[in-house]
Formats: structure tokens, sequence, C-alpha cells
């Protein structure tokens, strides 16, 4: 496609990937929607500048009918606007999750396999996908990791416009004359994340003024920084011992109670489990037992052990 002039919205896209690349070729994930949209148009352009490679990928689920249609016509109009697309298949599989986090791990799972030599995989989240991730994470209770949202890079994936407002993508699509793909899902307040967008985010932002979602994914970046330096220094396989759990600050012991739980067996472990847990050591009157998905947990003679558990059908 003849590309347009690039008006200020493309330009803002256009140098949020220039700062994201470091040189390598280019896999985009494209879904169709605006934020990938113009993440496409803009990887042509750093390709055009650059000389580097770069395709896309678009993943079809599989999970509504027509899907494999729409997923080609995504990869032809992202052929059109000069980049190679192709589009792969994935069987979703839900096991003990959620259908959308079974449709998210496909996903991964397929674009991890099309990595060709020394690619990157770009995504489109944005900042306004970071702030909503961070009001979720704070109601959910799950501790510092879940406030800490998406990082910008995490093994070959990088997130180029987490920093950009979604109004400026659709706005890079209207320069570009791109028509983007509104998926139902993301009207669909059944999910608390399209709450959270149609109705909680622009409350805070009216009420509190501009600037809240930067706030909140600032506050990604900082509770990430927090995070990865308590995780760095909580001791690995340290023993079940009360005292010495006792002795180490809350958040230190609440990250060695999770590990070890994992390591026994546990199935998940959330934030009530690792409290309930950390209860046995702090706060012990003789309890009889914690449970947690897949164990038991006791305190015996000062030591924390596990007794594996299966509930009883009627307790399930
Ligand atoms: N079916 C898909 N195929 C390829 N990449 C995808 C697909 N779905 C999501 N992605 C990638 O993950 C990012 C975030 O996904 P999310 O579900 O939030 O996006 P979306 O609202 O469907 O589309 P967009 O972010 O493009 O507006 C997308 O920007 C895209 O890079």
């Amino acid at each position: 496609m003849a590309r347009r002039a690039l008006g200020p919205a493309t330009l803002a896209v256009v140098q949020a990937v220039e700062a994201a690349h470091e040189g390598e070729p280019v896999l985009v994930a494209c879904s169709g929607g605006a934020d990938s949209l113009a993440l496409a148009v803009a990887v042509t352009v750093l390709a055009s500048r650059t000389g580097c490679a770069a395709r896309a990928v678009v993943v079809d689920h599989g999970l509504q009918p027509g899907s494999a249609e729409h997923s080609e016509r995504v990869a032809e109009q992202v052929r059109e606007l000069g980049l190679p697309a192709e589009v792969a298949t994935v069987t979703v599989t839900a096991g003990g999750q959620g259908p959308e986090a079974a449709a998210r791990d496909a996903r991964y799972d397929a674009l991890a396999a099309a990595f060709g030599a020394g690619e990157r995989c770009y995504l489109g989240h944005t900042l306004d996908d970071q702030a909503e991730t961070v009001l979720l994470g704070l109601a959910r209770g799950s501790g510092l990791r879940s406030i800490a949202g998406m990082p910008a890079v995490r093994d070959r994936f990088v997130r180029p416009l987490l920093g950009l407002r979604r109004s400026v993508t659709r706005q890079a699509c209207r320069e570009q004359g791109v028509s983007w793909w509104d998926d139902p899902h993301n009207d669909d307040d059944r999910f608390a994340r399209v709450r959270v967008r149609q109705s909680v985010l622009p409350v805070l932002e009216a009420e509190l003024g501009p600037g809240v979602a930067e706030g909140l994914a600032r506050t990604a970046d900082l509770a990430r920084y927090d995070a990865d330096a308590l995780d760095a220094l909580t001791p690995t396989g340290a023993p079940p011992d009360c005292t010495v759990l006792a002795g180490l600050a809350p958040a230190v012991r609440h990250r060695v109670l999770r590990a070890w739980l994992l390591a026994q067996g546990a199935h998940e472990v959330n934030q009530r489990h690792v409290l309930a847990v950390a209860a046995l050591v702090t706060d012990w009157h003789g309890q009889r037992w914690v449970e947690v998905p897949g164990l038991r947990v006791l305190r015996r003679a000062g030591v924390l052990v596990v007794e594996p558990h299966r509930p009883a059908v009627a307790d399930r």
C-alpha cells in the first residue's frame, strides 16, 4: 500500500517502536485490533528506514465460527501494509483455567513456536492495558507482582507501545486509513477488564484529573522494581522451621512460603493461602491445619509439614 504521510499519532507510534528496536528481525503479533495494526504500520516504517527484516503472524484460536476467514483477512490487510504475514492456527484446550487464559497460553505458545533466528516478537499492549491490569491486580489483592503489570520486555517478547495511550494507536490507524477490527469481547461487560475500561478508568480520570492512567502505569513500573528486589532477597530452599520463618520480614516470609507450597505440590497458591499458612507461623494458637489446593499444611513441633489432600466429594 502506498504509505500516507506520517501524521503526529503515527510518528509517536514509530518513535516508540524505534526506541524498543535493537536491530533484530521483528515478528509482529497482529490481532487485527487498532493497537497491533498501528504497530504493524510502525514496523513497516522501521523496516524501510533500517532495512531490518520484519513480518507478522496472526493467531487463529479457532474459537468462533469464521475465525479462520477472519484471521486470513487480517493477514491480508497486514500484507497490504507491506509486511509478509501468516496465520498460525492453534487448538485451545481449557485445563484448570478459564477459556481466556487458555487462549492466551495457546497464543504465546504459537508465537514462541513461530520465532525465526534472532527474532523478537512485538506485542501491541498500550498504557491503557497496563493501567487496567494494575487496577485489576489491586482489586484482587494478590500482591505486588500483580500490580507490577506487564514488563516492556520479557524473554523475546517486547511491548513497544506500553508508554502510549490507546487513543494514539486509533488515531494512527485513522491517519493511515487503516480500518481495524473491534473484538466483541472488548465490549462484553461480563468481563471485569471491560468494566474497568468502560466505567472505572473513565470515572477515575474524570474525578481525579488527567494523568491517572499514566500514574497507574508508573505504579506498575515501581512495583515491578520492588517485586524483583524482594524476589532476589528471598532465600531458596529455606527450611519450614517456624522460628526461622518468624525471623524473616513478612514480604520475604510470604515469598518463602509460596515457593515452598508450590515445591510441595500445591496446585495453586494465592495470597489468601499464603496468609493463612503464615498465621501458622506468626499467630499460632493450636490450629489444626490450613488447606491449600492439593495439600494440608500442619505445624508439628515447631515445623511446617504437609499432607496430600483431596477434598471429599461433598466438600468440592
Ligand atoms: N489473535 C492474535 N494474533 C496475534 N496476536 C495477538 C492476537 N491477539 C492478541 N494478540 C497480541 O496481543 C496484544 C494484546 O492483546 P489484546 O487481546 O489486548 O488485543 P486486542 O484488543 O485483541 O487487539 P489490539 O491490541 O491489536 O487492539 C495485541 O496487541 C497483539 O499484539
